[in-house]
């Protein structure tokens, strides 16, 4: 038997549907994405902390889900919202329907309901908070201000909330839940990464090219990375408003002026810009998906990329020394960075795709040229 759920927007939308997850409430930012597949990978994706995810595509949950797609430890998303969920999934990976995988990761999930209505109402308003309430005895009006009480995503620190609590080595046995992922036996260089909620094929791409790698929690002062010498270091994805991770900030701003090579991806990319003296700020509704072009500047190459972020490097903002390398053909904001005088450089969308298309691998490789020349 099917049970009631209920969405319930900051500003007062109802949408009824029926439960797909887990018994119980949720808040969290609701915006939307358009990827076709990938949505284990969007629920595992540390970034959607306190989010909650809707899905474009009207058909989620074909394929299962399986043990080897998991981006993180966990599933971090806040809540699911689709179309349609089938009745039957099918492939030779899946361990677990989609709904049995909500349920054991005590996700609370809506389906049936109009995912093209939620998503015109974010796009024209911007993201806002909602609640998904679901089981019996649904209350609409405490739904309404449970979404309202969530606040906005904007100064909201969340890298130290989602990081690992330790430091670790990311090890073969790691490497190995990667489909068709070489392990290499002789790593070339040693690179330190930040876990502000590190998406596993970030540290999969990064060991496939000859990295050693060791992780570390996001409030590692520089100090202890330089005092393990490392050939370069890598700035992770993440949750929440860059802004307030000042400690970040600051030990970025170490490494810069130790010229050590530094790449960024994402909430990474973010922190670049700020230690570099520029600013961010949150966007309307952001950009969440695996279909957005984004043009590399130095080349005039179009790729197809992943994306998932709701905050910007403002381009206004960045001082002489920083060059912008990519840039969104859907709105023109900065995609990438790069400084003309230290060896860094960021991009702002998922070149790890997980999901999405693999165009932007290349500045996986343009980290390993930059810790060859140091
Ligand atoms: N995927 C990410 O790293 C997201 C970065 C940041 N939390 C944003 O929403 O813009």
């Amino acid at each position: 038997m099917s049970k009631p759920a209920l969405l319930a927007l900051a500003d007062g939308t109802l949408f009824h549907g029926t439960s797909i997850g887990a018994d119980g409430e949720t808040i969290g930012e609701v915006v939307f994405n358009t990827a076709i597949t990938g949505y284990q990978e969007i629920l595992t994706d540390p970034s959607y902390c306190r989010q909650i995810v809707t899905l474009t595509y009207p058909h989620i949950g074909n394929y299962g889900v399986n043990p080897e797609d998991a981006e993180s430890r966990g599933v971090f998303a806040a809540g699911l919202i689709i179309r349609d969920l089938p009745l039957l999934h099918s492939n030779f990976r899946a361990s677990m329907s989609l709904g049995e995988y909500l349920v054991k990761h005590n996700v609370v999930a809506i389906a049936d309901i109009d995912t093209r209505k939620l998503t015109r109402i974010l796009r024209e308003k911007g993201a806002q908070p909602g609640c998904i309430v679901s089981g019996d005895n649904i209350d609409a009006a405490a739904a309404v201000e449970k979404a309202k009480s969530f606040g906005s995503m904007a100064g909201q620190d969340l890298a130290k909330v989602v990081s690992a609590a330790e430091r670790y080595e990311w090890t073969t046995a790691e490497w190995k839940l990667g489909v068709g992922y070489t392990v290499q036996s002789n790593p070339k260089f040693k690179v330190v990464a930040y876990d502000f909620g590190v998406k596993h094929n970030i540290l999969r791409m990064l060991a496939e090219r000859g990295c050693e790698l060791t992780v570390v929690p996001a409030q590692t002062p520089a100090a202890d990375v330089l005092a393990m010498n490392p050939d370069g270091v890598f700035l992770s994805n993440g949750p929440g408003d860059p802004e307030p991770c000042d400690y970040a900030i600051e030990a970025i701003q170490v490494f810069l002026e130790k010229r050590i090579p530094t790449f960024g991806i994402c909430l990474g990319h973010q922190l670049l810009g700020l230690a570099a003296g520029g600013k961010t700020s949150k966007m309307k509704f952001g950009h969440h998906g695996a279909n957005h072009p984004v043009q590399d500047l130095d080349t005039g190459h179009v790729m197809i990329t992943s994306q998932n972020h709701g905050f910007q490097v403002d381009e206004s903002s960045l001082p002489g020394n920083v060059r912008i390398t990519h840039r969104s053909l859907f709105d023109g904001t900065v995609q990438g960075i790069a400084l003309t005088d230290r060896p860094a450089f960021s991009f702002q969308g998922h070149p790890e795709a997980s999901p999405g298309p693999h165009d932007v691998a290349y500045l996986f490789d343009r980290f390993i040229a930059s810790m060859s020349k140091a």
